[in-house]
């Protein structure tokens, strides 16, 4: 394995988490709540602030997309938990140990994958996990199965004897997420597994790590599209220029941008007026356009659920006659857009 590859000098010893019980076995230190944890995670390079005051957790389990677009801090924080990367300030544990202080715990317990990773020239596939495998102190009487076994799930069992140079860049991702397996790490952190894959690669790396989740793995993956990650993952954080901007599951953070709901009100009535005046006396409600031919308004609503059926049976009562009430469903990409211009805060 690596060892550390920065020089900057090590953690603000104020910013360090307050230690609770070990849930994890070999813990030497414990996070509160989550398998993954970073606390106020900060890198600058000179004077520029890379990373910001990062905070996030992740329980066991979950597969956890962190997007941002490029440059947001994504891979310095990875290659911060994956203990490549000493931090300005903060800390961050991986299973109980802390990446600061215990980098040789946390890497026990993680599987990394880079976002460019190097092949040597002139070996085969086995001898690439072989290699790994033998980093990791894995006997040599369990090193052949274990190394068929990952073979078979990424479903390169057939390229077990060829060159690793010979293979298509699908099947070197694939054998790069085989040889974080080979240790059977609890977490993945994976940095743009997926990224300049064709479109068939792209949906069998997915399929995998579904199977790595079904298997028990926690999963860190990060991209800088969302709807790659939205139909799987069980949590997201969006970061951009390194500071965390949401954090949660899809749809709490749909609702995060409540505030910014678009609405389409189509009505039967030939004259809008009526509609109009009950439009415009609701407090959270904008008018944005009234297109007459189809009878449409486009409106911007702030409220929750019940405002929005309050806002429908208002419409009613006062005797306008719907034809259609809908919101407009913000894309994920409108959703992403609207986060990393920082309309959330
Ligand atoms: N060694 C370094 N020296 C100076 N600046 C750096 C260094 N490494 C990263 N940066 C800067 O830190 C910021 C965050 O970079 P990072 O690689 O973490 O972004 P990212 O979100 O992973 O982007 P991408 O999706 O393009 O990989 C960028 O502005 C980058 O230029």
């Amino acid at each position: 394995m690596n060892s550390p590859v920065d020089s900057t000098p090590t953690v603000d010893p104020g910013a360090v988490l307050a230690v609770q019980s070990a849930p994890y076995p070999g813990a030497t230190t414990a996070p509160t709540r989550g398998i993954i944890e970073v606390r106020d995670f900060t890198k600058c390079y000179g004077e520029f602030v890379a990373v910001d005051q990062l905070s996030f957790t992740i329980g066991e389990g979950e597969i956890f997309g962190f997007i941002g677009p490029n440059g947001a801090g994504k891979s310095t924080t990875i290659r911060f938990l994956a203990t490549l990367l000493r931090p300005t300030s903060g800390s961050a544990f991986v299973a109980g140990h802390s990446v600061v202080d215990d980098p040789m715990g946390v890497r026990r317990v993680i599987g990394f994958m880079p976002d460019d990773f190097g092949v040597y020239d002139g070996m085969k596939v086995w001898e690439f996990l072989d290699f790994f495998a033998v980093a990791y102190e894995i006997p040599r009487a369990r090193r052949r199965t274990i190394i068929n076994d990952v073979l078979n799930l990424v479903d390169l069992t057939h390229k077990r004897d060829d060159f690793v140079n010979g293979l298509s860049k699908g099947m070197k991702q694939r054998l790069c997420l085989a040889k974080t397996l080979v240790h059977d790490p609890p977490v993945l952190i994976l940095d743009e597994p997926a990224s300049g894959l064709d479109p068939r690669a792209r949906v069998e790396m997915k399929a995998l790590l579904v199977e790595l989740s079904r298997m028990g793995k926690t999963i860190l993956i990060s991209s800088h599209i969302l709807s790659e990650l939205a139909d799987f993952c069980t949590m997201i954080g969006v970061i951009e220029r390194g500071r965390l901007l949401a954090c949660g599951g899809i749809q709490h953070i749909q609702r995060q941008i409540q505030a910014h709901r678009i609405l389409k009100i189509r009505i039967l009535d030939p004259e809008p007026t009526r509609a109009r005046d009950l439009l415009e006396s609701h407090p959270g409600l904008t008018i944005l356009d009234f297109a007459p031919g189809p009878r449409a308004f486009t409106c911007e609503f702030q409220g929750d659920d019940q405002q929005f059926a309050d806002l429908l049976e208002l419409l009613f009562k006062g005797g306008v006659r719907v034809h259609s009430f809908a919101e407009e469903e913000l894309s994920l990409e409108e959703v992403f857009m609207r986060i990393t211009k920082g309309i959330v805060n």
